[in-house]
């Protein structure tokens, strides 16, 4: 797009010089870009006494920071229900092939969100990347939050060679893929048949062969798993899962670890109930903010 403005036009060596006195003169008309006429370069001025004639002009693009939104993979989800601004995210970064707006919070028992398509491509399926580890996410099929990336590292990082994990609420198993060269075996439990054939998918994309995906419901965990005992527990069902404490408790090694995750307004909410199950050190840490009043929030439970 192109404008018609008075214009200065001064031999090349000059430029320089006479682009820093329109600046400080305040006469130059940052709206609009230079250019060169042969030998000569153009500058747009807002007056016209000071210019040697008319000239066209390319006006330049404006450059504004992208709606706030959250990245996974090529989708980007967005805060709020705005298209344009939706489009302009889309277009300002090649990765970014949908912008989706969440029409619902998180919710039922598979923790998904219902989306509507704001611009690109009309898919809430999308290639993530994590650490090097690919995974397919599908976000109206099974959760999936990549704000968590750092909190899986945090546990690569806790973790003995040669563990044996349970994720008692695995989703497309993004804990299960991250934690596993550090494992022995991990077993990986979801109630959502979509999730586990995403996880199942994306064990073997990652080519992993020591993780064993489970469609179940985590209350039968201790009797699908009886013979079995753990290292260490995952439990990332934020809303609700204090009702699977037993099964957890009954399943850690004397010595092991649970992390606990669950949604709080005041630091050690989660305490008492805790303290009754063991007397092993508990400590707690704020995963990230979820909304005003509430924060995400991890236990780290020794099992005694
Ligand atoms: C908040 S998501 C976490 C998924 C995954 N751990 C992650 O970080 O992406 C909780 C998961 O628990 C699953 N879930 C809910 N109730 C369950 C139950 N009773 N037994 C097993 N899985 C359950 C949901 O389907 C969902 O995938």
């Amino acid at each position: 797009m192109s404008e018609k403005q008075w214009g200065i036009k001064v031999i090349k060596s000059e430029g320089e010089a006479t682009r820093r006195r329109l600046i400080n003169s305040g006469l130059f008309d940052s709206r609009l870009k230079p250019h060169s006429e042969g030998d000569f370069l153009v500058f747009p001025v807002k007056n016209e006494d000071k210019s040697d004639g008319e000239f066209f002009f390319e006006k330049r693009t404006e450059k504004r920071e992208p709606a706030r939104h959250e990245l996974i993979g090529g989708i980007a989800v967005m805060q709020e229900d705005n298209p344009s601004e939706a489009y302009y995210l889309l277009n300002s970064r090649p990765v970014i092939h949908t912008v989706i707006y969440p029409e619902t919070p998180v919710s039922g028992e598979y923790r998904t969100k219902d989306f509507k398509v704001l611009a690109g491509k009309n898919t809430t399926k999308t290639n993530y990347v994590e650490y090097n580890n690919r995974f397919v996410i599908d976000l109206s099929v099974a959760y999936f939050s990549a704000r968590l990336a750092n909190e899986r590292q945090r546990i690569v990082g806790l973790m003995k060679e040669k563990e044996r994990v349970l994720d008692m609420f695995a989703g497309v198993g993004p804990f299960p893929i991250i934690l596993s060269d550090k494992a022995s075996v991990i077993y990986a439990g979801d109630i959502n048949p979509g999730a586990v054939c995403l996880m199942r998918e994306n064990i073997a994309l990652n080519r992993k062969k020591n993780i064993i995906p489970m469609l179940a419901d985590a209350l039968s965990l201790g009797k699908i798993l009886k013979s079995h005992s753990f290292d260490r527990i995952i439990m990332n069902l934020p809303m609700t899962s204090s009702e699977f404490l037993d099964v957890a408790f009954l399943l850690c090694k004397k010595g092991g670890t649970i992390h606990y995750y669950t949604l709080q307004s005041e630091e050690g909410e989660m305490l008492d109930i805790l303290r009754k199950y063991t007397s092993g050190k508990i400590s707690e840490r704020i995963v990230r903010s979820y909304s005003p009043h509430q924060h995400h929030a991890v236990y780290d439970i020794c099992c005694e």
